[in-house]
């Protein structure tokens, strides 16, 4: 018996690591174990296609890679990463320092030298939570702390 047809926007994909299938919805990107029984909604055309940020990164001892331009073996622990953070993003709301005067100087991240600046990116580029949080801002917004695999970050939208 020929298998039920698909509903729309889902695609059926094999699992490299454990050999089972598993349904790619096209518009999300998002994956799912069971079989999808409703279309995939095309994503709300609402928002930019690209952001540009700068942001600065604070890493700690469970970063996965602790290690950046600015120390070899980074060991401070996640709360004091977000303690550093929190304390930068004070100084920066009370305009006692620049964004990019404080990543160029703090941030662990190799875009330091630019001043935080990563440039224009679209989703996909970015871990999630990093993307959800620089595509929330507006143009000129200072994003709360947010934590991804390589530390905690600040971020700012700048275009
Ligand atoms: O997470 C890892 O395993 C290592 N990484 C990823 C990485 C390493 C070098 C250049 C860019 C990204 C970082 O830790 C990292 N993540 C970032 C990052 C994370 C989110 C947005 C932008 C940059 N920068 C760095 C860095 O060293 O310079």
């Amino acid at each position: 018996m020929a298998e039920e047809e698909l509903p729309s926007g889902w695609e059926k994909r094999l699992s490299r690591s454990t050999g089972q299938h598993y349904y790619l919805n096209v518009y999300t990107k998002e994956s799912q174990w069971d079989r999808p029984e409703k279309p995939a909604e095309p994503v709300s055309s609402g928002g930019p296609d690209q952001v540009q940020c700068s942001h600065l990164l604070v890493k700690h001892q469970n970063s996965r890679r602790p290690s950046s331009w600015r120390e070899d073996e980074i060991t401070r622990t996640k709360e004091d990463a977000l303690d550093l953070v929190k304390t930068y993003r004070e100084q920066i709301v009370s305009g006692r320092a620049s964004f990019a005067e404080l990543a160029q100087k703090f941030s662990d991240c190799s875009s330091a030298r630019r001043g935080g600046d990563l440039g224009p990116f679209g989703r996909g580029a970015m871990q999630r939570p990093f993307e959800q949080a620089a595509f929330a801002l507006k143009v000129g917004e200072l994003s709360e702390p947010v934590t991804t695999d390589s530390g905690v970050h600040i971020i700012l939208r700048t275009a």
